[in-house]
């Protein structure tokens, strides 16, 4: 077709060549382009003067006769006959042709058919004479006599609107034929077909020139250009993900001798290519990584019981009033008016809020706590001064009959239940009875602290209820640790939903401290790994990554999954330090600096939160804090930066922080049968094949000590070592996502290429190093062994 069209071009410029001979075409050019100015010079005279002639036209004949045309009488007769007669301003158009035609004779630049251009030229002027004349009452000169009587004509036989549908149709020919307008470019066709017409008229002249670039086009058009030679690449070519633009390459030949040709190379605009991710989810819909277990059904309420039934709060007067009373007495003693005081009773304490005289010193009030205490002679004062936002005076006063707050009363809560947040927890109930709910992902990380016997257990069962109530096995991971060996048991039936475990490891749940060691180290791979993901997805958190996973813009290809959520929960941290200390602290550390935003969380409980357990750097690393009754002052400033931990009244009543102000929680209760009940209730569902597995991390004692045996090696080490070395990463899990392996048979391989010397030596939980630079010195070096 390029062929066909190339020769035809061809001949017909032979044709033309030899037809005429240079000088004879530089004179008609000449001739030609003066015409067509002198026409342009009296049809822009005319304009302004053709009132003025009006009487004179026709009177060639009388040599005196001066006329106000800038070309005088040939000026005023030939603007009257092209433009009153003819074709009113659309007469100019002609006056281009006629140029046009003599620039190409004159430069002899003879490029495509002359006569297509007149012909489009020709129906353009006409139509925009009868447009005109469409407008106009009487033949004015916008539109000449032409334009008026074909509109008068078509108007009279096929009446306003068909003359509207006729022009238009004319017009959308031009644009569709002429200008080659496709229906998606119809929204641009009329600014493209102003410049387009410009060009046809203006560019011309330019693209002559054999000096100047011709302007850079999105379309080739044969009757535009000289000699189109080159069209590259075609549809038939390898068809390749992204084609590159193709390019119009144009050759300016010139008559000069000896002076060389220029090709003048213009890349043309690349096309739009429809969105792989939009058409994968129309396709296919969103990712949705619960499909995997899309029968999954979430526990039941009613695997929960009401521990509150038969004690519903009930607010005792006799109560109210006597510590009021006593409140009052006991500051009045110490010369403290009170404006004003008001109760609020939560399911533990209740909360008097006291308003003073004007003048009253807060601190005074302060310093009082443990004398008012001893008046109300109750355990667990504590005071606020004041409360933040509130500008009052708080103390809080345990109730006598203490109300437990049901896990099931949290879970069946509304704040819960439509809780839009990734990891939502529901602790229990603040002393306003509203249900506490806060987002884990936000906190990032939290440690917990409280007295033996004091609800931490339970605070810790609370918490992976309330995640299992809300997330899909799909959606988030535990890691758990636990040193004590009985508190968590209960979740080893959800290991293959929920549970997160080193490879090669039987038990999920892990009480053995060295192995505490290798699963943090592990998580600090996870870290990276998923670091890398989400710099390669360039996003910046894990809420982001799985949203465009889930949109499919990720390719699953590039090693790109569905992140889950993962919760680390250590009970028993003091355990863990003393036996292992800095081993575990570091990799701690690392994860609570480094892991809020790749969706790894720390949750570590404590019996002791001395100083010596809870360091400076970890407790940097933990923002949100939680303790149950402690021991003394000097732990409750450990833990929460302030005292009144000291003071709490056991039984799950706690103290919460997120930085900012305490909050005064009684945490919901969870009964151990419940928690079997609700474990039992998952464990039984379909569940994956394993637990999710986390990355290897062998221990420094680890290492290979296989010998660089080529028959010994797996079929696909070559594979492997190409894949490494491409990525210039020694990292086992890059070998499973590329090459689809089991983990063991990953860490076989790359035993082997450490052997082989591709890789280096085991570097704890950073990616070994790969000691080859390249795929051919990979090639030379394992062909050199054979
Ligand atoms: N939120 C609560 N509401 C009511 N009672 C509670 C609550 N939390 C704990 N208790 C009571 O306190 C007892 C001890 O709680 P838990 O086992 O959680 O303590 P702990 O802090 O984990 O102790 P340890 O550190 O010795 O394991 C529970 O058996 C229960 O009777």
């Amino acid at each position: 077709m390029a062929k066909k069209k190339k020769k035809n071009l061809e001949s017909q410029s032979k044709k033309f060549k030899t037809s005429l001979s240079k000088q004879q075409k530089i004179l008609l050019g000449s001739f030609l382009i003066l015409l067509g100015l002198a026409l342009i010079l009296s049809f822009i005279s005319y304009f302004f003067t053709w009132q003025a002639d009006q009487s004179d036209i026709g009177n060639i004949a009388e040599r005196k006769l001066q006329t106000q045309n800038w070309l005088n009488k040939f000026g005023a007769n030939v603007g009257h006959f092209f433009i009153y007669n003819g074709f009113g301003v659309s007469a100019f158009i002609l006056a281009f042709l006629i140029s046009l035609t003599g620039t190409r004779y004159f430069f002899d630049s003879p490029k495509k058919p002359l006569l297509k251009v007149w012909f489009w030229g020709m129906i353009l002027m006409l139509w925009i004479s009868v447009f005109f004349g469409f407008f106009n009452g009487n033949a004015s000169i916008l539109s000449g006599i032409i334009g008026f009587e074909i509109n008068d004509l078509m108007q009279d036989y096929i009446g306003l609107a068909g003359t509207i549908i006729t022009m238009t149709f004319i017009l959308i020919v031009y644009l569709v034929v002429r200008l080659k307008l496709t229906p998606e470019m119809v929204i641009n066709a009329i600014k493209k077909s102003k410049k387009e017409i410009e060009e046809d008229f203006v560019s011309e002249e330019v693209a002559t020139a054999p000096t100047v670039a011709p302007k850079a086009k999105t379309e080739v058009d044969e009757t535009k250009e000289d000699i189109i030679v080159e069209n590259k690449p075609k549809e038939e070519e390898k068809p390749a993900p992204t084609p590159p633009a193709p390019t119009e390459k144009l050759i300016l030949k010139s008559d000069v001798e000896g002076d060389v040709e220029m090709e003048v190379e213009q890349a043309a605009e690349e096309e739009e290519v429809e969105n792989l991710s939009e058409k994968l989810v129309k396709d296919f819909g969103e990712f949705d990584p619960r499909l995997e277990l899309s029968n999954y059904r979430f526990p039941s309420i009613e695997l929960l019981r009401d521990h509150t039934i038969g004690s519903v709060i009930t607010i005792d007067q006799e109560e109210l009033e006597e510590n009021k009373n006593r409140i009052v007495e006991t500051l009045n003693n110490y010369k403290i008016g009170i404006a004003n005081i008001k109760a609020t009773v939560g399911p533990t304490v209740t909360l008097y809020e006291i308003i003073p005289d004007a003048g009253v010193r807060i601190s005074k009030i302060k310093n009082l706590e443990d004398d008012i205490a001893l008046s109300l002679s109750a355990l667990g004062i504590r005071i606020i001064a004041p409360i933040p936002g509130r500008g009052t005076i708080g103390i809080e006063v345990p109730n006598k009959n203490p109300k437990i707050v049901s896990m099931r009363s949290v879970i069946a809560s509304s704040k819960f239940q439509n809780a839009e947040m990734e990891l939502p927890i529901a602790f229990g109930k603040t002393i306003s009875n509203e249900t506490f709910v806060v987002d884990l992902a936000k906190m990032p990380h939290m440690l917990m602290a409280g007295a033996t016997g004091q609800g931490k257990s339970v605070g810790l069962n609370a918490v992976l209820a309330s995640l299992l109530y809300k997330k899909h096995p799909a959606e988030v991971k535990f890691v758990l640790v636990d040193p004590k060996k009985v508190e968590l048991t209960l979740f080893n039936k959800i290991e293959r939903h929920y549970l997160a475990k080193l490879p090669d490891t039987d038990e999920a749940i892990i009480t053995d401290t060295n192995k505490v060691i290798n699963t943090l180290n592990s998580l600090c791979i996870e870290m990276d790994n998923r670091y890398d993901l989400l710099k390669n997805a360039m996003v910046r958190n894990i809420k982001e990554y799985n949203t465009k996973f889930k949109n499919r813009k990720l390719n699953p290809n590039d090693g790109h999954q569905y992140l889950p959520y993962i919760v680390l929960v250590i009970d028993e941290f003091a355990d863990l330090i003393m036996t292992a200390g800095k081993e575990v602290e570091t990799p701690i550390a690392r994860l609570a600096q480094l892991a809020r935003a790749i969706g790894i969380h720390l949750i570590v409980a404590t019996q002791r939160p001395s100083v010596n357990v809870i360091t400076g750097i970890i407790k940097a690393n933990f923002p949100a804090r939680l303790a149950f009754r402690v021991t003394s002052k000097i732990d409750s400033r450990t833990i929460l930066d302030n005292a009144g931990a000291d003071q709490l009244i056991g039984r799950g009543d706690m103290l919460f922080t997120q930085g900012n102000e305490l909050v005064r929680l009684q945490c919901a209760f969870v009964d151990t049968p419940e928690v079997a009940d609700i474990t039992d209730f998952i464990g039984a569902q379909k569940a994956y094949p394993e637990a999710f597995q986390l990355p290897e991390y062998v221990g420094e004692e680890g290492g290979t000590t296989l010998d660089n045996n080529v028959d010994e090696r797996d079929a696909l080490f070559r594979d492997a070592a190409e894949v490494l070395v491409i990525a210039q990463q020694g990292s086992a899990s890059l070998l499973q996502r590329k090459l689809k392996l089991g983990y063991n048979r990953a860490g076989r391989i790359i035993d082997q290429m450490e052997a082989a010397g591709i890789v280096g030596p085991f570097e704890g939980s950073k990616a070994r190093q790969v000691l080859v630079p390249t795929l051919e010195a990979l090639n030379q070096l394992l062909d050199n062994e054979n």
